[in-house]
């Protein structure tokens, strides 16, 4: 493996773009998030309200018909669109044009959504954040990596990671394995676990915010929102990784004096966003 490039504050400066004071809603970018299933809407709801937190003008979500009253009551902010189906997704419409969309948290593997992701990938062209529940399904079909667009950011987990790349035996395996899975589908692998590192092809870089304190359900579901919400404010897919990440561990960073690592939790990660984002405004 070649060295990688730390994502530290002036790897972040030199991304980071602050929004311009005549903006507005309309051209702050549109994300899509498309996930949940019966008892997994929670997952839409984190994803959803960090992707607004962080920045971008609207998000609608697509989700089960079960999760419309949660998802319209809990966060008012989001727009919803449902599935035909009751308690999963089984056919992805929608009739706007989303600027990015993030796929997966919560969605579930049932048949039908499998099908309906199937269906989805043919057609989008959309940039693109996969997680969770969809890169498992990639993994039940991998003769679907070729229908990704270059750049198609994923987000896996070891234990995901692994579904998809298969077992490695040492460390140096497992990032040989991954930079090979990079080139040949031409995506941005979101490596996550305690050390978070982004491969993009050749080029490997390793996170350095962070701590224990993210090792609670959700906090990957949030990260998937926050990456979409960059995507979709035009950020290129790998400065909406690495910025991503960054402002992600950056939270638990701030809220650690406060929380400990054993009470933060992903809406933590959420009310943390804006002093992630403001702590670079000082730097600049
Ligand atoms: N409130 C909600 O609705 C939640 C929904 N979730 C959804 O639940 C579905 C299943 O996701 P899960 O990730 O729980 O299930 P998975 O079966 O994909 O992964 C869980 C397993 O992965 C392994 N793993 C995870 N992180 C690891 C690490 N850093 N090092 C080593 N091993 C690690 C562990 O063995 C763990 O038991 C997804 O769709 C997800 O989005 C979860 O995100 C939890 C919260
Ligand atoms: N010990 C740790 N130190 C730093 N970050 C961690 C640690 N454990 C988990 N994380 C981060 O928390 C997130 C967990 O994502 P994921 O496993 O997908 O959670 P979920 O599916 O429950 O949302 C990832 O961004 C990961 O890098
Ligand atoms: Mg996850």
């Amino acid at each position: 493996m070649t060295n990688p490039i730390y994502i530290d504050q002036k790897e972040i400066l030199k991304r980071y773009k602050q929004p311009d004071k005549h903006t507005h809603k309309g051209i702050q970018g549109h994300a899509l998030i498309i996930g949940g299933s019966y008892g997994k809407i929670g997952a839409v709801s984190l994803s959803s309200k960090a992707c607004l937190k962080t920045g971008c003008g609207l998000v609608t979500v697509f989700i089960p018909k079960c999760g419309y009253d949660i998802l319209q009551t809990g966060i008012p902010e989001v727009m919803v669109l449902t599935d035909n189906q009751e308690k999963l997704i089984s056919n992805i419409t929608f009739d706007f044009t989303p600027q990015a969309i993030g796929i997966g948290p919560g969605l579930g593997q049932a048949v039908e959504t499998q099908n309906a992701l199937h269906q989805f990938l043919k057609i989008n062209k959309t940039p693109l954040v996969i997680d969770a529940d969809a890169l498992n399904i990639l993994s039940q079909n991998k003769e679907w990596l070729s229908l990704l667009q270059p750049k198609t950011i994923l987000t896996p987990h070891p234990e995901e990671l692994e579904r998809l790349i298969g077992k490695w035996h040492s460390e140096e395996e497992k990032m040989s394995m991954a930079i090979s899975f990079s080139k040949q589908y031409q995506v941005i692998i979101v490596m996550k676990g305690a050390l978070t590192r982004i491969i993009d092809g050749e080029t490997v870089y390793e996170n350095t915010t962070g701590n224990a304190a993210l090792a609670t359900a959700g906090s990957g579901d949030v990260l998937t929102g926050m990456i979409t919400s960059l995507l979709a404010q035009s950020y290129e897919p790998i400065s909406a990784a690495i910025l991503g990440v960054y402002l992600h561990g950056l939270t638990a960073d701030i809220a650690l004096p406060e929380t400990g690592y054993q009470s933060f939790i992903a809406s933590d990660v959420i009310a943390n966003i804006g002093k992630a984002f403001l702590s670079l405004e000082k730097l600049e």
